[in-house]
């Protein structure tokens, strides 16, 4: 029995802006993707897959320094690049977690209870927080068209973790919808399962977890390395 997790750290980071794959930014003298990386072993985890961007494969080797992981290359969206990294997995694993570099701050404990509740028999589990905004659908022209019940909604994070057969089937399905040349619109793995027909749970989330996604974000994830602990 094993814990594996693939690391999507392939994206762009547009939106961060610093014209670098956003796992190689740096919070506090670490790489995004090292910290990530350190925390899902801080949480258990044995085996660690970092999906990098094609080509980037040596630079982002160079940010996780002596860390063991295996590095493989990504693709051009999210669901292909952990499709590359589920295909790097160790045969023994009998819980898959998949995390964004971008949640570079989760704490381990976090980690812990989704791998603790995939062991529980849950085949998909996943961190949720509560929604702290009110929530509005909106129109063409940026109108109010309704207010949405919130009460029931919740923001999920990352790690997501998953019995390994149910990773695999639900990113076989996506793999097949594409290459039947339907739209696959899953933001995330549990929503892949979903469409499996898989009951996804939900573990507490934190706020910690954030995705690092703007220059806001990263100058929190900064403020919050240098208070150290909460
Ligand atoms: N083709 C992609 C796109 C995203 N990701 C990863 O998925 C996580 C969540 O993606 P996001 O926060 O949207 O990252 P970016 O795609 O880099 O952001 P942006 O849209 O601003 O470019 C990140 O760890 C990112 O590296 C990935 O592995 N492969
Ligand atoms: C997987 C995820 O982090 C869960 O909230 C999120 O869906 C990633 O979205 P992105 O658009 O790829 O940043």
């Amino acid at each position: 029995m094993s814990v594996a997790a693939i690391v999507p750290a392939a994206g762009r980071g547009e939106r961060l802006g610093l014209g670098l794959p956003k796992a190689l930014a740096v919070v506090g003298g670490l790489s995004l993707v090292a910290r990530a990386v350190d925390g899902l072993v801080a949480g258990g985890v044995d085996t660690v897959v970092v999906v990098a961007p094609p080509g980037g494969e040596d630079a982002m080797r160079r940010a996780l320094g002596d860390r063991d992981v295996t590095v493989v290359a990504g693709a051009d969206d999210r669901v292909g690049s952990v499709s590359a990294g589920l295909d790097a997995l160790p045969a023994d694993a009998d819980v898959v977690l998949v995390h964004d570099a971008a949640r570079c701050l989760c704490p381990p404990e976090v980690v812990r209870a989704v791998v603790g509740a995939v062991r529980a028999g849950h085949r998909a589990v996943i961190p949720a927080t509560p929604v702290a905004d009110t929530l509005k659908r909106t129109g063409p022209a940026g109108q109010i068209l309704a207010t949405v019940d919130r009460s029931d909604l919740a923001a999920v994070q990352t790690p997501q973790g998953f019995e390994p057969a149910t990773l695999r089937a639900a990113h076989g399905r996506a793999r097949a919808r594409r290459d039947a040349g339907e739209p696959v619109a899953a933001t995330d793995d549990a929503g892949l399962a979903e469409d499996l027909g898989v009951t996804v749970v939900t573990v507490p989330g934190d706020p910690r977890a954030f995705k690092v996604t703007t220059p806001l974000d990263l100058a929190m994830a900064e403020a919050l390395v240098t208070a150290g602990p909460a």
